[in-house]
């Protein structure tokens, strides 16, 4: 199946630029045999690894080790080879040259051979991405999420759901065929009622569990507190380095200070802010604000106070961790308010604080879910959405029109999430961060 692909063939060096022992240059579609012979005198057995001389109208490019799949066994489901040459610049370029030269041939563009494999059917979109995850992924963890979503972790939920859905409408149909009425209430079986609930409460389950999306993304940590609490001297310590002004003067910050940093393999953005009192400085007063929202959108708030530990009230419902700042200046004090207590200054407690956010961050993650971007959080929105209107027009008897066309709607919104269906708007956004040869 070649739908909505050219008939060309693509090629690309798929390793990094530059000096190295190997570089792998590939190539894709239906002119792939004609290269080969060209520059090797024959067509290698496929699957089979084979020294070959590449030699282009120019005369001996390299020696190689040559790699041919035939369609649809590959990689992108079209005839592929892959050219094992000597990593230097020279050969490189002696090699693409030689591919510039030959009728139907032209570079790649980015992520276009993952492009190829989804429209032939090789992969669906949620894998895609993951190739993409796989490759950007820094840390370990990381790298397990991604592997598990190449393997088709939320294809595979969606696949349920969609099943789900995809019956529901047909008993709907067939007991429509029977029914002169055209009322839900009148005709809907128990059956479809109870699977569109199922599959709407799962749903909402998932968009409930943030662990893989903040895994892929990154945590979100604040440190909030009242002016002078030492909040701009841990974010130094933590990441090692003056990020933010410290100074005696309460007040001092302002801005939102940020800085990413890796705690025991978790990504966080871990962000300073102004101190929360009752400014009548308006710079102040704006400093705080933004300090506000970005702790109400935290994963996780670190309040820092050396005395009262009294909350700002707008902070009432985010997740916080209390932390006692500056001990080493009160050393002797009883009420600690139940929180962990430290001294950037002389280094007490520091530890425990990291292992209590590492901790806190963790029992996020071990919820995990299957949700690793935005954009797969939108489609389950819109289609939880459209289901619990489905269940509305249930409840209240609507009329059965509402209830296929919200069922339609939210099938659609599941298609669109695995890109069964989708838009080339949405696959040049998906693809634009791939590299060039993947
Ligand atoms: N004794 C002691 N002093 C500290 C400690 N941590 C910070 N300080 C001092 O407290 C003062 C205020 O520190 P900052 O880090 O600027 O406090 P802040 O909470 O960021 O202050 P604002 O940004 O003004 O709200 C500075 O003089 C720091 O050197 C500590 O653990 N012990
Ligand atoms: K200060
Ligand atoms: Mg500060």
């Amino acid at each position: 199946m070649q739908t909505g692909v050219d008939a060309q063939t693509i090629y690309a060096v798929a390793t990094a630029a530059g000096r190295a022992a190997i570089s792998v240059v590939r190539l894709s579609g239906p002119a792939v045999d004609d290269v080969l012979l060209q520059l090797t005198g024959g067509v290698p057995q496929p699957r089979v690894a084979s020294i070959r001389t590449l030699a282009g109208p120019d005369g001996v490019i390299d020696q190689a080790l040559v790699l041919r799949f035939e369609a649809p066994h590959s990689f992108t489901g079209e005839n592929v080879a892959e050219f094992h040459i000597h990593g230097g610049r020279a050969i490189q370029g002696a090699l693409i040259r030689a591919l510039a030269s030959m009728p139907g041939l032209r570079p790649a563009e980015a992520g276009e051979f993952t492009r190829r494999a989804l429209l032939n059917g090789k992969l669906d979109l949620t894998q895609a991405e993951a190739i993409a995850d796989l490759i950007d992924s820094e840390t370990d963890r990381q790298r397990l999420q991604a592997l598990g979503q190449f393997g088709g972790g939320l294809a595979r939920v969606v696949a349920g759901w969609r099943d789900a859905l995809i019956e529901a409408s047909a008993l709907i149909e067939a007991s429509l065929d029977f029914s002169d009425e055209h009322d839900v209430g009148d005709v809907m079986p128990p059956a479809a009622r109870a699977s569109v609930a199922s599959v709407a409460r799962a749903i909402a389950a998932e968009l409930d569990r943030r662990g893989a999306e903040r895994l892929r993304d990154g945590f979100t940590v604040v440190i909030a507190g009242p002016p002078n609490a030492g909040k701009s001297t841990l974010l130094n310590w933590w990441s090692g380095r003056e990020a933010a002004i410290v100074t005696p003067i309460p007040g001092t910050t302002r801005d939102l200070i940020e800085v990413d940093l890796e705690l025991d393999g978790l990504p966080v953005r871990l962000i300073d802010t102004a101190g929360l009192h009752a400014a009548r400085d308006f710079v102040e007063q704006v400093g705080m604000r933004r300090a506000r929202d970005r702790a109400k959108g935290a994963d996780l708030v670190i309040w820092l106070d050396p005395d009262s530990g009294v909350i700002d009230e707008e902070l009432a419902s985010v997740p916080i961790l209390r932390v006692r700042s500056k001990i080493d200046s009160e050393p002797e004090r009883s009420d600690d308010f139940g929180a962990l207590a430290i001294s950037v200054v002389a280094g007490i407690g520091l530890d425990a604080l990291h292992a209590a956010v590492v901790h806190r961050l963790s029992e996020e993650l071990e919820r995990g879910g299957v949700v690793t971007r935005a954009r797969h959080r939108v489609a389950l929105q819109t289609a939880k959405d459209h289901l619990e209107r489905a269940e509305q027009s249930l409840d209240h008897a609507g009329p059965i029109e509402f209830l296929a066309e919200d069922l339609r709607l939210a099938l659609r919104s599941l298609d669109g999430l695995i890109g069964r269906v989708t838009s080339e708007d949405i696959l040049d956004k998906v693809f634009s961060n791939f590299c060039i040869g993947k």
